[in-house]
């Protein structure tokens, strides 16, 4: 018989490029009791080697070590909630109930610009450039910094950058809202994914246990073969302002080459919409990211919850 004694512990990424607000939004779930894991302090807590490049004013971590160092603090996280529900006895229902408290909720929110390179799971803050650039002009950074910022959001690079890593992406653009009102959004998400993942997972040990099959490979893997393949639309700020953002950061996006800083991703646009059509099987092992705009109070969530 397959048997899993304990429900899932997620992590999942609270990304964006620098500005779109991660920062300030996690420090407010933080407050009313969600884990949250800051990475700029983790790697600096863990002396994970960073390298200096002056002439982008920014700092490049190295990877491999971050990783290393951040499975075994997640590892860490799991076996305490799995220490902490050890002992109790809880339907299905009763321990969805149960984790509506923030305290409860096993998931541990990763907040960084690199975040999605570590989690399996995506919530990508977004910001228009105009009102990003408005942020970062208040941050004393160089010209430079603030327009390769600016570009980057404009084009989509950290959730292009996504779908190479995570199965399940999710943007919320905030440029018009209130921080309470994405505080808002980003709990009714991992809230929603929370127990959409839990279902999936305890049919999928159900059904496992019915067909009494033993050769599962990996749990995760399964449960994110059930995602349908579906095209993915982003918010495309690039394509709906290209004029925008030539006036903010004074380049020419027409001489980018969108697909190549896309990555794998190829970018069409098709009526002011960027739609991107990608192969992601190298990258995804067959499995498609599927990519939801949240919308306040108007998501349907059936396509979420089986
Ligand atoms: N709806 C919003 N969501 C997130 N941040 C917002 C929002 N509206 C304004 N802001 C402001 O934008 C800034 C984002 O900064 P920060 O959180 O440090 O971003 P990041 O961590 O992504 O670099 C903060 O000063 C925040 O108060």
């Amino acid at each position: 018989m397959f048997h899993s004694s304990f429900p899932p512990f997620l992590t999942i990424a609270l990304t964006g490029t620098p500005g779109t607000g991660k920062t300030q939004v996690a420090k407010l779930l933080e407050a009313e009791g969600y884990q949250v894991l800051h990475l700029t302090e983790f790697i600096c807590s863990c002396k994970i080697p960073v390298e200096r490049d002056d002439e982008r004013d920014c700092n490049i971590v190295d990877m491999d070590s971050l990783e290393e160092s951040f499975f075994e603090y997640q590892k860490e996280k799991r076996h305490d909630f799995e220490n902490k529900i050890q002992n109790m006895s809880l339907s299905d229902d009763e321990f969805i109930q149960h984790t509506k408290q923030p305290k409860n909720l096993p998931v541990l929110l990763v907040e960084s610009h690199l975040a999605h390179c570590l989690c399996d799971l995506a919530v990508v803050l977004r910001s228009h450039p105009a009102v990003l650039k408005e942020r970062l002009d208040g941050r004393g950074y160089s010209e430079k910094k603030v327009q390769e910022n600016v570009l980057s959001e404009a084009i989509d690079i950290i959730l292009c950058d996504c779908f190479d890593y995570c199965r399940r992406v999710y943007e919320i653009d905030n440029s018009s809202q209130k921080i309470s009102d994405t505080v808002s959004c980003v709990k009714e998400l991992i809230h929603a994914l929370y127990e959409d993942e839990f279902l999936k997972f305890r049919s999928f040990v159900s059904q496992m246990n019915e067909k009494n099959k033993c050769k599962c490979k990996s749990k995760k893997q399964n449960i994110s073969d059930s995602n349908p393949a579906q095209p993915v639309v982003s918010s495309g700020f690039a394509a709906k302002s290209r004029q925008d953002v030539k006036n903010i950061s004074g380049q020419d996006l027409e001489d980018i080459p969108l697909a190549e800083l896309a990555g794998t991703i190829s970018v069409i646009e098709e009526e002011g919409v960027v739609v991107y059509e990608g192969d992601y099987d190298d990258a995804l092992d067959e499995t498609h990211p599927v990519l939801m705009k949240y919308i306040p109070g108007k998501n349907d969530w059936s396509g979420l919850v089986d």
